[in-house]
């Protein structure tokens, strides 16, 4: 991807879907917003306004809307870690990464150690993910996305459902391989301090349908980001945005 410096910009315009009775149901309406290259961008907004459909607009899932989204998008290299880990049951954790890797990259076996050993997986190297714990196997999906070496990254609360030590584990150990491999990263989550503790900047969106209404550039230095100063940053959002940013 052209590594020019400038941000992609996104502008969908409508999306809706059909409600159960036929009726069009609005949920994206003027949303606009751009992605500066290799920062950490964190989308929030309330339960259902469409950051999901946001994001699967912009892998390319679905080209049902009207609006306009940079080129730059379709040919840059995306990977992207969802809720759940979507790994194919009947591979093996070497398998899942491997079948994810471009079909031209040489020294396979070694992009897919590295990668295993950096989330602390090469013991499970030859584990179904049946045999996995969910952390395990959403270590194997944050290991799967940064193996594949991409431009745009985009993750849709990756630690969801995990307990909060095991959570606060792996965003640690995301933001050490993003520190390692600086890639232009969007990140939807519910949680506002897990995006004050990730993002470099926070793109806030509407309720349904989504637009945006603000972008906060997060300026805590990362060394400074304890659970009191990431607290009282949150805090300080939920009183700005009442109704959009819940602690
Ligand atoms: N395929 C679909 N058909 C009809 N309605 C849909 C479809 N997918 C999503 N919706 C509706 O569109 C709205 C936005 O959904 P979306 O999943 O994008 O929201 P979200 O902000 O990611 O939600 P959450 O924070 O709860 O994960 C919701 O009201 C949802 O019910």
């Amino acid at each position: 991807m052209a590594g020019d410096g400038a941000a992609l910009r996104v502008r969908i315009e409508e999306k809706s879907y059909a409600s159960p009775g036929g009726e069009t149901v609005p949920v994206i309406s003027g949303l606009e917003m751009s992605l500066p290259p290799r920062a950490f961008t964190c989308l929030i907004g309330p339960s259902g306004c469409g950051k999901t459909t946001t994001l699967r607009i912009l892998l390319g899932l679905d080209d049902e809307f009207e609006g306009k989204i940079d080129d730059r998008f379709r040919t840059a290299r995306l990977a992207a870690a969802f809720q759940e880990p979507r790994l194919l049951p009947w591979r093996t954790v070497r398998q899942n990464v491997d079948l994810a890797l471009p079909r031209d990259m040489t020294d396979r076996e070694a992009v897919i150690g590295r990668a295993l050993a950096d989330v602390g997986l090469e013991e499970l190297l030859d584990r179904y993910p049946g045999q996995l714990s969910l952390g395990q196997a959403r270590r194997a999906a944050l290991a799967r996305a940064f193996a594949v070496r991409p431009d745009i990254l985009f993750l849709d609360e990756p630690f969801v459902s995990l307990d909060e030590a095991t959570a606060q584990r792996l965003r640690g150990l995301l933001i050490e391989l993003w520190t390692h491999h600086p890639v232009t990263v969007l990140m939807v989550t519910h949680n506002v301090r897990e995006a004050v503790q990730l993002a470099d900047r926070i793109v806030l969106l509407t309720h349904r349908p989504a637009r945006v209404v603000g972008e906060v550039a997060v300026t805590l230095p990362r060394e400074a980001r304890t659970q009191e100063t990431v607290g009282a940053f949150a805090a300080e959002l939920a009183r700005r945005h009442p109704g959009l940013v819940t602690l």
